[in-house]
């Protein structure tokens, strides 16, 4: 199921078009038959813009992982399209995939795990320049090393320390360093701070807003902290069951929300404006994320959506529609598998039979009329 694909644009860095990634089903010990497909992430369109944030968000086994590993080549994408500077990275050859490969880095979640126990800190750093000797700087690769240490804020004198000697958030420091050392242009942050301490997180979204604004770096950042996606993100995107149901604009997103899913992420992060907060109602999801290798028909929320049955209920005329006692949903939610289509602003998409039911203030309630 496809997205509308966006229109080319010269400071787009990153597009995916409609990128799908199965993962099989496997069953038997003697002989392995392919039963049926993990369907990780299903027709996601994306467009990440030059020196930009975009932030992913999502509950648990949605697809966002799998699609940074795809991104960074990690994993093969089943079918669609990944452009790097508008160059269609399958369409390369293998040297010239390297090379657009190298644009691209990514920034783990663990910081720990990520870095070799055994190696000194300063040969973590300037490892890829074994893989991309071209890119050592003339000055040599052991000042290149000592200026990254520097540029992310750890003492150059620690480049003979080993991981261990350092704080979960200098480690992470390490881990952008590293990903720094190609000079990448995009960097793929999968929830690059969930794993510190809150007071640590601040230091690292500090550290990489502040990298983003001097080496214009692009981030696609990946994390379940909604507070946290809404301070660093210019652009978000909403993913369930391995597709984007909303997109748009950060104050869109947060403020204008059109999905129900997104609103009820977004009814448990705090509102910056107090004025609104007597509208802001508690949402909560009933039910867990169905299977990917067995999504639901029609619109995969359909099974967990608050909004359906109160529009089904105002449908059949009912008087009463409380959300205790919930209508059936209606058929066209669990038939037709809704489009991202635009809500107004033609960047703001979301993929909802029912999303003009949600305007800014909408409660519950009156969604139903
Ligand atoms: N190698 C694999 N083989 C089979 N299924 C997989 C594989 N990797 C991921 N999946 C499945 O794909 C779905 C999406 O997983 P993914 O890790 O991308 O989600 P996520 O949104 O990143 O979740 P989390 O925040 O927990 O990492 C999950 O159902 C997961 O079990």
């Amino acid at each position: 199921m496809g997205n509308p694909p966006s229109a080319p644009s010269p400071d787009v860095v990153l597009e995916v078009q409609d990128l799908v990634k199965y993962y099989p089903v496997k069953r038997g010990v003697v002989f392995k038959r392919t039963v049926g497909q993990v369907r990780a992430v299903d027709g996601v369109s994306l467009a990440l813009r030059r020196g930009r944030t975009l932030g992913l968000v999502g509950e648990s086994g949605s697809g966002k992982s799998t699609l940074a590993k795809v991104l960074v080549g990690v994993e093969q994408p089943t079918s669609g399209r990944i452009l790097v500077d508008g160059i269609d990275v399958s369409a390369m050859k293998r040297a010239q995939r390297r090379e657009l490969r190298r644009r691209i880095q990514l920034v783990f979640q663990d910081p720990y795990t990520a870095l070799n126990p055994r190696m000194p800190a300063g040969e973590i750093v300037g490892e890829a320049y074994a893989i991309h000797p071209r890119l050592v700087p003339k000055g040599g690769r052991a000042r290149a090393v000592r200026e990254l240490f520097d540029l992310v804020g750890l003492n150059p004198d620690h480049v003979n320390r080993y991981p261990h000697q350092f704080s979960g958030g200098q480690r992470q420091r390490l881990g952008i360093a590293r990903a720094l050392a190609v000079k990448p242009q995009i960097l793929i942050c999968d929830e690059p701070v969930s794993a510190l301490d809150v007071s640590i997180q601040g230091q690292v979204i500090n550290l990489l807003e502040r990298l983003q604004d001097e080496l214009g770096l692009a981030y696609l950042f990946i994390a379940h902290d909604l507070a946290v996606v809404r301070h660093i993100a210019d652009e978000v995107a909403v993913m369930y069951l391995g597709s984007v149901v909303e997109r748009g604009t950060e104050t869109e997103v947060y403020e204008q929300t059109r999905h129900p899913y997104t609103r009820a992420l977004m009814s448990a992060v705090p509102l910056p404006d107090p004025s609104m907060r007597h509208r802001r109602e508690e949402i909560v999801l009933s039910g867990d994320v169905p299977s990917p290798a067995a999504p639901p028909s029609g619109c995969r929320f359909h099974t967990r959506c608050w909004l359906a049955p109160l529009v089904a209920g105002a449908a059949s005329d009912s008087a009463d529609v409380t959300i205790d006692e919930p209508a059936a949903v209606p058929a066209v939610c669990r038939t037709d598998r809704p489009e991202l289509l635009p809500q107004g602003p033609p960047d703001h998409l979301a993929a909802c039979h029912f999303a003009e039911k949600l305007t800014e203030n909408t409660t519950r309630a009156e969604a139903a009329r």
